[in-house]
Order: C-alpha cells, then sequence, then structure tokens
C-alpha cells in the first residue's frame, strides 16, 4: 500500500515522518514542497502517475494566519486550488484524500452554556459542548476562509476524502506557539497572552497516528464508503492560549512574569476565534480513537526536547 504525504516538511509531515516506521506494511512516499507543489495541477498529475498511491494525506498548506490578511491570493492559491487540485488527481486515480483543516473555519462565540457561531450576530450553534462537524462553519480571517473552500473544493469534486478539522498544533518539528512561548521566555522576563480566546492544544504525533488509524481501518475495506466525510480530532479538554503558556512553563520548569490580557491588549491582523473547542464523538465512535488530555499530551512532547 503506497501513502503519498505531501507538505512532508511541515510540522504534521516530520511528524508523519516521525511515526511511519511504525507501519512496515505501508510504502510511505514523502513530498516537500519542492517534489510536490500542490499549486501545480502537472506536477500533482506527474507525481501521482510515478507513484499511484492508494492514499494521499495533504499536510501542505499556507497556515500564517496574520501574513494570509495580506496574502489572500496566495493562501487561496495553496489552501484551496491545491486541495482542489489534489482531489482532482485523487479521482482520476481512484487514491483516497486525507485532508487536514482546522478550527479556524469557525468563529464562535460561547456565552451562558450556548455556543454561537458570527459573534455579533449571535446566531446559535447546534452543539452544547465543542463544535460538531454539522455546526455552521464561519470563518473570521481569510487563512480560515481559504481552509474551508478547499473542505468545500474537494467535497465537490471527490466523494473518497476525510476532511479531519484540528486545532491549535504544537510540536517538537517547525514552528509552533509552543516553540514561540520557549523562545521569547529565553529572551524575556515577563510575556502577556491572550486568555480570551479558548480551544484546545493537539499534539502533532497523535494527530498523526490518528490519520494513519484513519488510512489503517478505510484500508482494510477500501469498498466501505460509508466512513467518508469530515471529522474533527483534538487533544481532550479546553484552555485559553493563556492557559496553553503557563502549563508550557510550569512543565518546563520556567520561572517568568506570565501576564493574562483580552485579545484587544494584543492587535493582530487576523481575528481569531473566541471559541473554538471541537467535538470528538464521531472520530471516536467510527474509528475507536482515544484521546489524551491536552496537558498530558505537552509533557510528551516537552519530555523530548
Ligand atoms: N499548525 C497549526 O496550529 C494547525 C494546523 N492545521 C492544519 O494542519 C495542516 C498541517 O499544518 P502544519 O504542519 O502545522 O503546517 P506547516 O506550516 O508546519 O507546514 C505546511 C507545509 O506545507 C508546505 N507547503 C506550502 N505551500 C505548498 C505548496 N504549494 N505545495 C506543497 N507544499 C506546500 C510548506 O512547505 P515549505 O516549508 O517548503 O514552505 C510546509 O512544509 C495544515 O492543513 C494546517 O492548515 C490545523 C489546525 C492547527
Ligand atoms: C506570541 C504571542 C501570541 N499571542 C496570541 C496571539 C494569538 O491570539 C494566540 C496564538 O498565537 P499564534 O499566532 O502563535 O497562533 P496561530 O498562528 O493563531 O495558531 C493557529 O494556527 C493555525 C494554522 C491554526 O489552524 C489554528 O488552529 C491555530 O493553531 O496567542 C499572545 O497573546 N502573546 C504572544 O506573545
Amino acid at each position: 500500500m503506497v501513502v503519498l504525504v505531501s507538505g512532508a516538511r511541515g510540522q504534521l509531515g516530520q511528524a508523519l515522518q516521525f511515526i511511519s516506521g511504525n507501519y512496515p506494511e505501508v510504502n510511505f512516499v514523502f513530498c516537500d514542497s519542492s517534489q510536490l507543489d500542490i499549486t501545480n495541477f502537472e506536477q500533482c498529475e506527474a507525481v501521482f502517475n510515478t507513484y499511484k498511491p492508494n492514499f494521499c494525506i495533504n499536510a501542505a498548506a499556507y497556515t500564517a494566519v496574520d501574513k494570509a490578511e495580506s496574502e489572500p491570493d496566495k493562501a487561496f492559491d495553496i489552501n484551496t486550488n491545491g486541495a482542489q487540485n489534489l482531489a482532482e488527481v485523487c479521482k482520476a486515480h481512484q487514491t483516497v484524500l486525507i485532508h487536514v483543516s482546522t478550527d479556524f473555519v469557525f468563529d464562535a462565540y460561547y456565552a451562558n452554556g450556548i455556543a454561537y457561531y458570527d459573534r455579533e450576530k449571535r446566531l446559535p450553534l447546534k452543539s452544547t459542548f465543542g463544535l460538531l462537524e454539522t455546526d455552521v462553519p464561519f470563518p473570521s480571517g481569510v487563512y480560515g476562509l481559504t481552509k474551508l473552500q478547499g473542505e468545500q473544493a474537494i467535497q465537490s469534486t471527490w466523494n473518497k476524502h476525510f476532511i479531519v478539522r484540528t486545532s491549535w498544533v504544537y510540536s517538537e518539528f517547525a514552528n509552533n506557539f509552543m516553540k514561540t512561548m520557549l523562545r521569547l521566555a529565553a529572551d524575556r522576563d515577563s510575556l502577556s497572552v491572550v486568555a480570551d480566546q479558548i480551544g484546545t492544544p493537539t499534539y502533532a504525533i497523535e494527530l498523526a497516528k490518528v490519520l494513519m488509524t484513519i488510512v489503517m481501518a478505510q484500508s482494510t475495506d477500501m469498498n466501505n464508503d460509508t466512513k467518508y466525510g469530515i471529522y474533527n480530532f483534538s487533544n481532550e479538554g479546553q484552555c485559553s492560549w493563556y492557559e496553553f503558556a503557563a502549563a508550557i512553563f510550569e512543565l518546563s520548569n520556567i520561572k517568568i512574569d506570565l501576564q493574562p490580557i483580552p485579545s484587544s491588549a494584543y492587535p493582530t491582523p487576523a481575528k481569531r476565534p473566541a471559541y473554538s473547542v471541537l467535538d470528538k464523538t464521531k472520530i471516536k465512535d467510527n474509528f475507536g480513537v482515544e484521546v489524551q488530555d491536552w496537558k498530558q499530551s505537552l509533557a510528551n512532547c516537552l519530555a523530548k526536547l
């Protein structure tokens, strides 16, 4: 069985490379952006013609949330056109596409036990706790919008897909919030971090394992069309970015003056969701996935540094 991974040099791509030895029956083909530029349809076709993958995991994306506000065309080209290209070549080759998306397709707001999408209009979501795959997406920035459009491009092109929405991904690989906090703490005595954006950190290694759980389950029954669709996956529990930072410092024994601040005190080009906790019932029920508490996973990751 051949599993092609695009975006192999990124955080998730490196996590997939790290766990690939656990799957001796799988022939992995890891392509970085120079070997497979997902915005280049001809290159996608050529790579698929060479390797004839049974599964394609798309770990390639434009992930610079703030920069996307001033580079919307580039973000759209990678996150939407790139997803569309992969869906088309997957369809031509009958390859199952595993695509990764984001909690930032939502801009939810949680108040008094009710989650709303569109925090200004206060339109209620179906969820009572955690955003469901069936909740109405409502991105607040270019990154989230282009990721949502990428999901939609896949849905309208090729039915044999799994779209896995995840959140706040960190790891020992590439760039992420955990590494930013550790870097800043090395230079500063104090830090201020927003405390009014609530979500769930996700360890990239665990995300990579879950993607492979889906691959392995589907590979045993390739004619089963019942499980395709959107799934949520993050670690268990919830926190603010401030609480995430506090846990990073506590578990690393770093003493720093860490201050909770409102988002208004940390202006950024892109607006981020106030609430983006993902409900994971569907992935647990369909694939028997067991989800670890975010703080335990963070401790496991920090222990590797
Ligand atoms: N990071 C996070 O917190 C979260 C990420 N996600 C999603 O998870 C997935 C993986 O993210 P993550 O690994 O963290 O992201 P990274 O930014 O670490 O990696 C993305 C990779 O995509 C590659 N890439 C960019 N453009 C292209 C292109 N045109 N063709 C091929 N490859 C390209 C980059 O290559 P190069 O290095 O050469 O530029 C980079 O290696 C993405 O879909 C992202 O949207 C979802 C929720 C949270
Ligand atoms: C560095 C820093 C950030 N912040 C805030 C800004 C922001 O609201 C929040 C997170 O910061 P970052 O910009 O590092 O994280 P950000 O790039 O917004 O992370 C997002 O990335 C994309 C790819 C996703 O899909 C999301 O799930 C999410 O992980 O913390 C502070 O308050 N203080 C700080 O010193």
